[in-house]
């Protein structure tokens, strides 16, 4: 049967990048859907911004949701301190089993919990099944109509200290308005937006920026 566009894109990192090596890795990607076959990573411009975010917050506990094919959390991973893990979380099951490999690829996988489900499962068991108090950093980029619902599970769960930073994907495209809504208006967070556009396109996109105030 023919292959999934994952599947491609892991033959081209393994094709074209060098093993261990997680900017070798990222270009291959970029490389791979900017010539061959548009793929929803964060991509370079927006994946840029993200690289600044984090090397700017240096997390010790970081989350991902939605892992799609491990293109962000490789960016996400290289620049943790030793010793520090990310968990990210997948729905899709085809898409976790070839993030796995493009993380292990990029020699990252001793940095990187991955967990497959969906968030509204996930993030209620985070502090029992992880250990975890709160995030310093989080990055959301998964089903655009979750983030709202999520941000207030994140409050609910106590999983939020003064100064954890949400960092949010596709704010424009495909949008996030009630999320945007929320951070803007709530007194809770001091809200950020960064122009970009959507992964390897012209169209306008960017990143929002929230740091929970307590
Ligand atoms: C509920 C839950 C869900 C998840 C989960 N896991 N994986 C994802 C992927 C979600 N991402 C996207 O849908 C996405 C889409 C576009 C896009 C597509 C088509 C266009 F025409 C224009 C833009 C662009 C992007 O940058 C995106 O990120 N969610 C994980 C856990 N729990
Ligand atoms: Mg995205």
């Amino acid at each position: 049967t023919r292959s999934t566009r994952p599947q491609r894109m892991l033959k081209a990192v393994q094709k074209n990048a060098t093993k261990g090596n997680p900017e070798s890795v990222i270009s291959a990607i970029d490389y791979f859907c900017k010539n061959s076959e548009w793929a929803m990573n964060v991509g370079d411009e927006k994946g840029s911004i993200l690289d600044s975010v984090v090397t700017e917050v240096n997390p010790s506990t970081v989350l991902e949701l939605g892992t799609y094919c491990g293109y962000s959390t490789v960016r996400i991973a290289r620049l943790l301190s030793p010793g520090t893990k990310l968990i990210t979380l997948e729905f899709n099951p085809a898409y976790a089993t070839v993030a796995r490999q493009i993380i292990a690829y990029a020699g990252l996988q001793d940095k990187v919990t991955q967990v497959e489900g969906s968030s509204a499962d996930l993030i209620p068991q985070i502090k029992e099944r992880f250990s975890i108090t709160t995030f310093d950093f989080i990055f959301l980029d998964h089903w655009k109509d979750r983030y709202l619902p999520d941000i207030k599970l994140f409050e609910e769960c106590g999983l939020l200290r003064k100064g954890s930073v949400l960092l949010a994907d596709n704010v424009i495209c495909p949008g996030a308005p009630e999320y945007l809504e929320y951070v803007r208006n709530s007194p809770r967070y001091e809200s950020r937006y960064y122009p970009a556009h959507l992964e390897y396109t012209k169209v306008e996109d960017g990143l929002e920026k929230s740091v929970f105030l307590g």
